[in-house]
């Protein structure tokens, strides 16, 4: 199974931050949490949550007895082991890691050995895997709303746990809320209850029986519906928008049934979909038996394939987070040729290489972060996050496709590879071990492969694709303005125009009257295909048009999606003339945006917070 030649190259990187990873992993090695029992208050008044969570925790060496869990801007009240009093302490707060809770066992225990420690917390109102919406922010003006998201390590300011992907366990949860809302997770649904402690409130029960990281830890409460999609799917949502998500998510059985035959089964029992208000940051998580998706998402594909890639086999660190992305997209858009054609597989992955040009470009070609492999060394994951590993990562592998033999002969090792790592973590390092094991009869042709300038160099690919069908734009000249026709645009499907446009944005803007001609021939303003109207009002700011500047501002504002709202406030910034508008509009948002995506955005418009007044 060992592949020498491939060792070398994946260890090379790791020198700076030896230290440090080395005190991780003799604290990680000491102990692991199998289990996660919840008891969770959901308090709407002063956005918090009261819990109590008892974690089973495994111990992996002799004389045990310090326990050191993750925790961020958490209130402890107790602790106990086994039933018992235990200490602890809170050590002192990184940046964005949190403070490490330390608990003192009042015993010592044994390689082998089980504990259940049991913590009574409060988390703060600023929570940052959090949001609580007021009714105004919700679609049905009535009731309040609360959504998480942990990934990449947020988790440990909603439960004290060991926060990283290299940990897996199951979790039972019994969440408590007013009985005017629903609340799910990410879970089977267990039944619910009158809450014995308040008749005003019901209790909701979860069990996830499948062993998972902390990030997949998810929850949702509010005004919520739901209605069936499939034999092992129900959407979930507001019911203003659950007939409409009904009818958008109506094809992901056929999606499960496609991705069983290319991955192997459904492990998950049920596969759900909530589709949140618009400001939730991703356009989709993958969160197990409930995948999270804004109102922006119209495609399941992705977040289906999760469920392979990602949640059965996981990145062992974020370092490694291509894993989990780079083989999401190589089986979404498998997904897509078995349902589709190889020709709109093709098609994805000439869009695909764009967004990668431009995460370059946004990063900067020589960015250590736009590495596949990137050492994430005291840099916040949310910082780093880009195409890179989704786009990278599959360029990467549909290269090795093409040099092994091709799709059918590519997906028959990514099917292998998730057979064989199922249910743990990975590092890119045991991948590449077993790439090298699986074409054993190929080594030679792997081996030609550069793998230092795929995984540790920054920028684009060591190779340049010729994906099928990728034509370079002509930029017109002014004469050509009056042959603009309805036609040129009207007969495209969404994926065309998406692909028109994203070809534009990799050029110099186009002069002001080129998109002012296009606007009067195409209408591309009536677009609200969010893919669509995110890069065409991209391209109108940067030809400086002036009163595309509103729309811009309203479509960052209106929904929170990073992927479109992040962007679509630096070209207004980058607009000398408005820059003041953007900061503007910016801090007249920020106490309604999600807190990772206002801390991210004021990075970006580089707004000190900490002084400026949100109104
Ligand atoms: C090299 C990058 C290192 C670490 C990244 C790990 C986590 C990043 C953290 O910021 C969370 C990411 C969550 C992503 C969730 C869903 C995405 O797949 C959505 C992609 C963007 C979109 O379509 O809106
Ligand atoms: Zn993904």
């Amino acid at each position: 199974m060992a592949c020498p030649s491939s060792k070398s190259n994946v260890t090379t990187h790791a020198h700076s931050n030896q230290e440090e990873k080395r005190a991780h992993r003799l604290r990680l090695s000491a102990c692991v949490t199998k289990h996660l029992n919840l008891h969770l208050h959901l308090d709407f008044d002063r956005h918090v949550i009261r819990g109590r969570v008892a974690l089973t925790v495994e111990v992996l060496e002799d004389r045990f007895s310090t326990l050191t869990l993750d925790s961020s801007d958490l209130s402890v009240v107790s602790v106990t082991a086994n039933g018992q009093p235990a200490r602890f302490s809170l050590g002192p707060k990184h940046s964005f890691k949190g403070t490490p809770l330390e608990i003192t066992l009042p015993f010592d225990l044994s390689r082998g050995q089980h504990v259940i420690v049991e913590v009574t917390y409060e988390t703060s109102p600023s929570a940052t895997a959090l949001q609580w919406l007021t009714p105004e922010q919700t679609a049905g003006k009535k009731h309040p709303y609360l959504f998480s998201q942990c990934q990449a390590h947020h988790c440990r300011s909603m439960i004290p746990c060991q926060d990283t992907p290299s940990i897996k366990h199951t979790y039972y949860a019994q969440v408590s809320v007013p009985k005017d809302l629903v609340t799910v997770m990410s879970a089977v649904r267990d039944g619910q209850e009158v809450d014995p402690q308040d008749s005003g409130r019901i209790i909701y029960r979860f069990r996830q029986t499948v062993p998972m990281p902390s990030y997949l830890i998810a929850i949702v409460a509010g005004a919520l519906e739901s209605r069936e999609i499939g034999p092992r799917s129900r959407v979930w949502s507001e019911k203003e928008f659950v007939d409409k998500a009904a009818f958008e998510f109506s094809e992901t059985e056929a999606m499960l049934k496609t991705a069983e035959e290319l991955a192997g089964p459904y492990v998950w029992g049920q596969y759900d979909v909530l589709v949140l208000p618009p400001s939730f940051p991703y356009g989709g998580m993958e969160n197990p038996c409930l995948t999270f998706a804004t109102p922006t998402l119209l495609v399941i594909a992705h977040e289906i394939s999760h469920s392979w890639t990602g949640n059965l086999v996981t990145n062992k660190t974020w370092e490694h987070f291509w894993l989990n992305e780079g083989h999401t997209v190589y089986l979404e858009r498998m997904i897509g040729r078995c349902l589709e054609s190889e020709q709109f597989r093709q098609f994805k992955a000439i869009g695909g290489w764009k967004d990668l040009q431009d995460s370059v470009n946004t990063f900067g070609a020589n960015n250590p972060l736009t590495n596949l492999v990137p050492s994430l060394q005291d840099v916040n994951p949310d910082d780093a996050f880009s195409s890179v590993p989704y786009e990278k990562g599959f360029a990467l592998l549909y290269h090795l496709e093409e040099q092994l033999g091709g799709p059918e002969v590519f997906m028959g090792f990514v099917k292998s590879y998730i057979q064989r790592f199922a249910y743990s973590s990975v590092t890119t390092e045991e991948w590449k071990n077993y790439l090298f094991a699986y074409f054993k009869d190929k080594v030679d042709i792997l081996n030609k492969v550069d793998w230092n300038a795929w995984m540790f160099t920054p920028g684009m690919p060591p190779i340049r694709y010729h994906y099928a069908s990728s034509s370079v734009p002509v930029q017109a000249k002014d004469q050509d303005l009056n042959s603009f026709k309805q036609s040129d645009v009207k007969t495209l499907s969404s994926h065309q125009v998406i692909e028109f446009l994203s070809l534009l944005l990799q050029e110099d803007p186009l002069p002001l009257t080129h998109v002012k001609k296009m606007q009067e021939v195409y209408d591309l303003n009536a677009y609200m295909n969010a893919e669509i109207r995110f890069r065409w009002l991209r391209l109108c700011v940067r030809s400086r048009w002036e009163e595309v500047v509103p729309l811009a501002l309203k479509m960052a504002t209106d929904q929170g999606r990073m992927k479109f709202t992040r962007p679509l406030f630096r070209e207004v910034f980058n607009f000398e003339k408005f820059r003041d508008e953007a900061l503007r509009v910016f801090l007249a948002h920020r106490a309604g945006m999600h807190p990772v995506t206002s801390g991210l955005v004021s990075k970006d418009l580089k707004v000190d917070v900490s002084n400026a007044a949100s109104q």
